[in-house]
């Protein structure tokens, strides 16, 4: 079999050397002068896998992205032609859950708010949408839903409406996927209407896509009410956010919260077992993951909202990589990216926990236990 991938991606050779003939090419290289001869292409969200890329693939049998969007894959276009094709659901969920926590709570630090006394809002509440459920949960934060398409499907609430949101949470995050037309559309879903809603002091965190805010109008907005905060990680353009926004961000980061070595490499497995349609043994992430454990640590006497951020930040400092994002303007996005492709994920730091109520929030959080 011909191979052709995105050389970005985790654990290539060792998983998709042994199944035939792999190329590996820059994500955004890939290009139709590229797909004569290839049976299985493997992306990332930078390629664009449209009509014109099919019509010089005659081969194409299989396309896997190791992402969870699939804005980037005409499905319309694969399935007229035929060609099987997966993503990775729920691959860097935790990843993305953890980078939304971490902004919450330098938000909470910079503001003098405890992240405990906030109201927040999670817009789109799916595989990374749950994962930062999960996490405010357990910190007894008071958090409203808002999934039309799950509260339709009948999956238990309560749920709420965007328009509620808006109107009574300290915060709102955002994660749902770029759907471009039809009833349930997300670009632009925050407009310029609705990021007027947003209430004074409000926190807006977009880990989704950049479409889903309409970027001029969140730059006309946050300089109009610089009380508003942003922390963002996508952006309308990339790799060439605009500067303005960029400029007017509290957090800024490119495309990095769902980046983590864990979520790459399960991004990597799940695209194996997809194409092998379990004909070959997809291993297990563990045997992958060639990572050495660190000793285990106590854990803080108390969660506060310091001691946690002091915790997260030894595995992933946010700040310092908006720095580094920042600095490494205008040019420097994908290197920024590239350069973030070995973070970890909570479990990789082993934490003894206080007692059991400490166990319970630390787990919730992803963080690895002492017996
Ligand atoms: N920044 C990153 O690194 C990163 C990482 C992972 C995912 N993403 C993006 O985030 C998106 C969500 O990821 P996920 O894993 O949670 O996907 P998911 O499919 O598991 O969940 C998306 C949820 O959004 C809901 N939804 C759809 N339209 C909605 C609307 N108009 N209002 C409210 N809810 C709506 C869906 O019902 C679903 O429950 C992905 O599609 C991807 O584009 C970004
Ligand atoms: O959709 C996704 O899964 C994320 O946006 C993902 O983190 C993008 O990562 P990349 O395509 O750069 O590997």
């Amino acid at each position: 079999m011909n191979l052709l991938a995105d050389e970005n991606m985790a654990a290539l050779t060792p998983l998709f050397a042994p199944l035939g003939r792999l190329r590996a090419l820059p994500g955004r290289d890939i290009s139709a002068t590229d797909m004569a001869d290839v049976e299985a292409l493997l992306v990332r969200s930078v390629t664009r896998v449209d009509a014109s890329l099919l019509a010089a693939a005659p081969k194409l049998r299989f396309v896997g992205t190791a992402t969870i969007g699939t804005d980037h894959l005409d499905l319309a276009a694969l399935s007229e032609r035929g060609i099987r094709w997966a993503n990775a659901p729920g691959c860097n969920a935790e990843a993305v859950g953890e980078w939304v926590l971490q902004a919450l709570l330098v938000l909470a630090l910079r503001s003098g708010r405890a992240l405990r006394d906030c109201t927040l809002g999670i817009v789109g509440v799916g595989n990374t949408g749950s994962a930062v459920l999960r996490r405010l949960k357990a910190l007894g934060v008071r958090v409203l839903c808002c999934d039309p398409l799950r509260q339709a499907a009948g999956d238990s609430g309560p749920w709420f409406s965007l328009d509620q949101l808006l109107a009574q949470c300290d915060g709102i995050t955002l994660h749902v996927p770029l759907v471009e037309g039809g009833a349930n559309a997300t670009r632009a879903l925050l407009d310029q209407q609705r990021l007027a809603q947003l209430g004074e002091g409000a926190w807006l965190l977009n880990a989704s896509r950049g479409e889903v805010i309409d970027n001029r109008a969140l730059v006309a907005e946050k300089r109009r009410r610089p009380d508003l905060k942003l922390a963002l990680d996508v952006w309308e353009q990339e790799p060439l956010p605009m500067p303005e926004l960029v400029e007017l961000a509290d957090i800024a980061t490119p495309h990095i919260a769902g980046y983590s070595l864990e979520g790459k490499i399960r991004g990597s497995l799940m695209l194996h077992c997809a194409l092998t349609r379990g004909q070959v043994r997809t291993p297990a992430l563990a045997e992958l993951l060639d990572a050495p454990a660190k000793p285990a640590e106590a854990a803080p006497t108390t969660l506060d909202d310091q001691s946690l951020l002091g915790l997260l930040q030894q595995v992933f400092d946010l700040e310092r990589e908006d720095e580094r994002f920042r600095a490494a303007l205008p040019g420097g996005f994908d290197a920024r990216r590239k350069a973030n492709l070995a973070r970890r994920e909570c479990s990789a730091l082993t934490l003894r926990p206080v007692d059991d109520t400490q166990r319970t929030v630390l787990s919730a959080l992803g963080f690895s236990l002492t017996e």
